[in-house]
């Protein structure tokens, strides 16, 4: 019989052109969140072709989806994201900024290596349950809005994933390691003011401005940060500045708030002082406010027991081998950057996982070492909607390598690597190590066991809370 490793291997090798060709395709289509029709629609025709039965419209989102296949105990949910970010549009595999549309969306997080090596996980799993015949059901998680959306937040309040006995997932990085830390929990906000419009030189005395309301409301909260925790990240768009004429004054206007902390009760608390500022610009310049959630996500509770498994599978493949054309390539984005981004490159490593041992990557212009499994309870300077998922069933994610050492996320760098080599082994080696680990534990049962005891016992005392209300639905940019 052979090993499941040379087994995941040979499947995703005999795959490996239809699945690059599924996330260069989906790269070439960067839609932004809750907007993914062509890239739900690539992944979905993959998975139809792979034999996987197809759920449309899960939790009522229409560009949100499953792919199931096989039936009974246990029951594996792979997670995988396609969705971009807006403003970051890039040409592909070059060294220097050059959009392909001005003003247009692009990559710049990796969901089109995210979602594919999710999908390519999904394949090997269930080749290995056909083959073998055993129990077992795995089920693929088209997911998503997760830039600014919290799409499995949404499909969380819906139940989605409460049936799953574990989910994993992945995202694309500059190392190879698992993600054993928390995330910020967040509160997405909208600050709407009403005014009263007049001509501005003839009659200013009549007008009450939004806008200025906007402007008061973010100096208060920009006071207000010297008195919140330090981890907490308050940020804030104007996403209606109430037109384009100075001799208006404006009746309109909206600011977005992003409020985070590693805990959901201080987001809260900011939260509620942040309304309280609100209220008080509104006051200030006679006008009202309404204020609505957009969305929120959890602080993420990675399942420790399930990340053993999942490490034990990353450290045991080999190093993945570059060619001396993606050294010299990666060579050239480690030199786009600023001397203030390389030296936090191997910095911000640290709190991304990489806890003890960032200094491995010194001297290397890409990763082919595994970080070591250190478990940390302090939360990654990010938010990710994952959370959502972890406090429903035992969840764990890794990283792999798509791109330069020191290749910040949210940049035309990031956009720019997500369709190379370097970028598609990163995504394939990535679909192996969450293959393995369900083939692992479709093997050895018991490990299970101690997994959801952990689960259980983490969360007995405070059961999962969705963050966001009932009557909140998903919404695009
Ligand atoms: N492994 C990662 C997962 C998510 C992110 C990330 O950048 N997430 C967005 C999500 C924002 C949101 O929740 O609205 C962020 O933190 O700004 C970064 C690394």
């Amino acid at each position: 019989m052979v090993d499941s490793k040379s087994f995941v291997e040979s499947i995703l090798k005999a795959k490996e052109n239809m699945l690059v060709n599924v996330s260069d395709d989906i790269w070439a289509h960067p839609e932004t969140r809750f907007e993914e029709t062509q890239s739900k629609a690539i992944l979905w025709q993959a998975l139809s072709d792979e034999g996987f039965t197809l759920e449309d419209d899960v939790a009522g989102i229409s560009t949100a989806f499953t792919g199931t296949f096989g039936s009974g105990y246990p029951v594996i949910g792979i997670l995988g994201e396609f969705d971009a970010l807006a403003d970051l549009s890039q040409e592909g595999g070059v060294s220097h900024p050059q959009p392909i549309t001005e003003g247009g969306h692009g990559h710049g997080c990796g969901h089109n290596l995210l979602g594919t090596g999710s999908l390519a996980a999904a394949i090997a799993i269930k080749e290995y349950l056909q083959e073998n015949g055993i129990s077992g059901t795995v089920q693929y998680f088209g997911c998503p809005g997760e830039e600014g959306g919290s799409g499995k937040t949404f499909m969380a309040r819906e139940g989605v994933f409460s049936h799953l006995d574990l989910a994993l997932t992945w995202h694309p990085s500059t190392t190879n390691s698992m993600m054993s830390l928390s995330s910020l929990a967040n509160y997405q906000v909208k600050f709407r003011f009403k005014g009263v419009s007049a001509h501005a030189a003839a009659a200013p005395h009549l007008g009450r401005s939004a806008l200025d309301a906007v402007e008061l409301m973010n100096v208060g909260v920009n006071y207000l940060r010297e008195h919140i925790k330090p981890d907490a990240r308050v940020h804030y768009a104007t996403t209606n500045t109430g037109g384009y004429s100075p001799n208006v004054v404006q009746a309109n206007a909206e600011v977005l708030y992003l409020i985070r902390s590693p805990k959901m009760e201080d987001v809260r608390d900011i939260y509620r002082r942040v309304c309280n500022i609100a209220e008080g610009a509104a006051q200030m310049t006679e006008t009202s406010v309404t204020i609505e959630i957009d969305k929120a996500c959890s602080n993420y509770m990675p399942n420790r027991e399930l990340e053993k498994v999942m490490y034990d599978q990353l450290k045991t493949l080999d190093p993945i081998e570059y060619s001396s054309e993606e050294i010299d390539y990666a060579k050239d984005m480690w030199n786009t950057l600023a001397p203030n981004e390389k030296l936090d490159a191997l910095e911000s490593v640290k709190s991304f996982g990489a806890f003890n041992d960032g200094d491995k990557l010194k001297g290397k212009y890409l990763s082919d070492v595994v970080h070591d499994y250190a478990p940390f309870d302090i939360a990654m300077p990010g938010s990710t909607d994952v959370a959502d998922v972890s406090w429903n069933v035992p969840t764990a994610q890794c990283t792999l390598a798509t791109c330069a050492v020191g290749t910040p996320i949210h940049t035309w760098q990031m956009v720019t690597q997500g369709v190379t080599s370097v970028a598609h082994k990163g995504m394939l080696r990535a679909g192996t190590v969450m293959a393995l680990t369900a083939i692992d534990i479709l093997q050895s049962p018991e490990k299970l066991d101690s997994i959801k005891i952990e689960h259980e016992e983490k969360f007995k005392d405070h059961p999962y809370e969705c963050p966001i209300p009932a009557d909140v639905q998903p919404s695009p940019l």
